[in-house]
């Protein structure tokens, strides 16, 4: 049996509906072995985050190093990475371990507004960790903060996409969850040459905690299993559609999403 193994380079939530624990819980779902290198801990439940506890870049690698001189890694994602020292350490182990199948998800602010990376380190975000992305999926203000454009429309959106490209990322997708115009939710796709777009119906919810993660990571799963990265976005697309649209109900505030709906209901 072929085992493929996916790392994930993220903050904790302690409530479990994004970070390592979302990326964990897609891999698994995905038929994936997960595994995981810690650059944060946080305190954080559907309410908000509470704190914010990093980890020293010496620990993050020590993390990485374990787990890739030993298991090895089908493919690697990273997601809240809090400092530029922890930026440049993941940067230079993925260049180490000449791994290519590398998901950026630029994480810098939870959706309740508490940031998840400093500022100072968006430069070393661009310099160091974007050149190395085989997929990058930075949701809208990501995308504006990484590129400094403002994006109203689609244009901007497209526009910003040749940006993240040109700096680097060889398939970038600007996703649609922040643009509450219209029906459809659509997640923007640009290889390079053409732009794709992955729709589905927009859900009329408050419980999307982890969205973002859970989208990266679903990527991250099917690229280990060896799918090309348009293939990938659109399973990514599907998981996280039924994750919303199955909701657990669970929390106070925005709840998580559901990680077992796609196995359980499909699309
Ligand atoms: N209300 C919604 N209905 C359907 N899909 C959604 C909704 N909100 C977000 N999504 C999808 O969830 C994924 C994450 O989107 P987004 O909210 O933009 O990212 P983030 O969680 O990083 O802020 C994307 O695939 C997006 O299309
Ligand atoms: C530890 C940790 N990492 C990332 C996030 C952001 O997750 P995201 O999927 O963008 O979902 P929201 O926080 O925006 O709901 C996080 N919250 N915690």
């Amino acid at each position: 049996m072929t085992v493929y193994k996916a790392l994930t380079i993220a903050g904790s939530d302690s409530g479990g509906g994004a970070g390592i624990q979302a990326d964990l819980k897609t891999f698994q779902e995905l038929g994936v072995f997960g595994m995981s290198a810690i650059t944060a801990v946080t305190a954080q439940n559907t309410l908000g985050v509470q704190g914010v506890y990093p980890l020293s870049a010496e620990a993050v690698a020590a993390q990485i190093e374990s787990v890739a001189t030993d298991l090895g890694a089908d493919a690697v994602k990273t997601g809240m990475l809090f400092s530029a020292e922890i930026i440049r350490t993941v940067a230079e182990q993925v260049k180490k371990h000449q791994w290519e199948r590398v998901v950026v998800d630029p994480v810098m602010i939870a959706k309740g507004g508490a940031p998840l990376l400093q500022e100072e380190a968006v430069a070393a975000l661009k310099e160091a960790l974007l050149p190395l992305a085989l997929v990058i999926t930075p949701n809208i203000p990501e995308a504006e903060a990484l590129t400094g454009v403002a994006i109203r429309t689609m244009d901007d959106r497209r526009e910003a996409a040749r940006l993240l490209h040109r700096m680097g990322a060889r398939y970038v997708v600007v996703k649609g969850g922040h643009d509450d115009e219209g029906e459809e939710t659509v997640d923007l796709l640009y290889n390079g040459s053409e732009f794709s777009y992955f729709k589905s119906k927009r859900i009329d919810t408050r419980h999307t905690h982890g969205t973002g993660c859970t989208f990266a990571a679903a990527v991250a799963a099917e690229l280990a299993k060896g799918r090309h990265p348009v293939d990938a976005v659109g399973t990514a697309k599907a998981f996280v559609q039924s994750a919303i649209a199955h909701p657990l109900g669970i929390g106070h505030g925005h709840g998580p999403t559901n990680h077992w709906a796609y196995r359980q209901y499909g699309e």
